[in-house]
């Protein structure tokens, strides 16, 4: 059978032999170590935004607020996702991973974002277009190097969602690929114009709490920038548990991640790393940098990482995001950041990426 993993022992199999040179993790980057403490994210009913009581609508709109401003997280119940079509979805994600190597890689997947045999991040707001990308910081790169059992890699898909011509299900793969991963077209397009749907509403919401209309994020949105990610984690079955997604915040907007119930994600918490616990119900909404700029650090743009687990692991992340041309300014003044275009900022982050090795992020843009 083919494998649906990369081929990592052919590239790493030189560092199975020097096991000495590999650098050991840092205690903080250990799930063991520090830090570790599960949490409760702030857990929001949804049907209080529709409901009758005026009071009850204000208070939901103020508890989307208070978490985006003390967690920059939080769960959606009632987010009007169907469990029908999360099951769809799911179902179609591991049809994608499930299929050969060989076959994604012929089909463009992994086109300028295939990074695992780099020793690099890959900035987390670059995809655009049909590929497949690896997180792996070059510890946890190494440190994956060494399962001789495990030569699997986490890896995830993105694609537009505009423009299907630019997407993994589409039928516009190369003319020589003599196979295609198959994914339903229907559902992906559903799920990702429900999940727009659900993240435009709820950057309403925060913008008229800050005084502004809701439309004012929405109408710099642009769905040629926004996107779905598909991460698979695979088992990792050695202790202590590692890096699936480095330490990142996210860049665009609002990102809604839909997680399994195996758990892994975290997010730092008043310094610490505390271990978001899964609820099947919820979905996981969280601030990225462009809001905490637009709302002048009123909303918190808040790091998150995935630690590998026991058991293999998927998430779908959607990311609203503007288009490239769009000035972010600050909607409170007086502003403590340089008005800049979204573009400028993915520019900034590929640069301090390739230069430095991460992402610096919004403090290159204070004033
Ligand atoms: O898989 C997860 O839980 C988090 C994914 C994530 O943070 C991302 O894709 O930016
Ligand atoms: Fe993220």
């Amino acid at each position: 059978m083919m494998d649906s993993n990369p081929p990592l022992l052919h590239h790493y199999g030189a560092l199975l032999h020097h096991p000495s040179s590999l650098p050991s993790l840092e205690s903080n980057q250990r799930c063991g170590g520090l830090v570790m403490e599960e949490c409760q994210l702030p857990l929001i009913d949804l049907n209080g935004l529709k409901s009758h009581d005026v009071r009850e609508r204000i208070e939901c709109a103020m508890a989307i607020s208070k978490a985006s401003s003390e967690w920059g997280f939080f769960q959606v119940v009632n987010h009007g996702i169907s469990p029908e079509l999360l099951k769809n979805m799911r179902r179609e994600q591991m049809k994608l991973f499930q299929s050969p190597f060989e076959l994604k890689a012929s089909c463009r997947l992994l086109n300028d974002s295939y990074r695992w045999g780099i020793l690099k991040l890959l900035d987390p707001t670059s995809s655009r277009g049909p590929k497949l990308s690896t997180f792996l910081s070059p510890r946890s790169q190494k440190k994956l190097a060494m399962d001789k059992t495990g030569n699997q890699l986490p890896q995830s898909a993105s694609c537009c969602q505009d423009d299907p011509s630019r997407c993994m299900w589409s039928t516009n793969f190369p003319p020589n690929a003599k196979q295609r991963p198959t994914m339903s077209h229907e559902v992906m397009e559903e799920f990702a114009a429900t999940m727009s749907k659900l993240a435009r509403m709820l950057a309403g919401v925060l913008a008229e709490n800050l005084g502004h209309r809701k439309e004012v994020i929405e109408d710099t949105c642009d769905e040629s920038a926004c996107f779905l990610r598909l991460n698979h984690y695979p088992a990792y079955p050695v202790s202590p548990e590692i890096h699936g997604l480095v330490p990142h915040t996210d860049s665009g907007f609002l990102t809604i991640l839909c997680q399994d119930q195996v758990g892994g994600l975290q997010l730092m918490k008043d310094f610490k790393w505390v271990a978001v616990k899964p609820n099947e119900e919820a979905l996981i909404v969280n601030i990225g940098d462009l809001f905490q700029a637009w709302s002048n650090d009123v909303y918190k743009s808040v790091e998150h990482r995935v630690m590998t687990n026991k058991m293999k692991r998927f998430s779908i992340a959607y990311f609203l995001c503007p288009s490239y041309d769009s000035l972010i300014g600050s909607c409170r003044e007086p502003s403590m950041y340089k008005k800049f275009t979204f573009g400028e900022y993915r520019k900034q982050i590929r640069e301090d990426v390739s230069k430095i090795g991460h992402k610096v992020g919004l403090s290159r843009f204070l004033l």
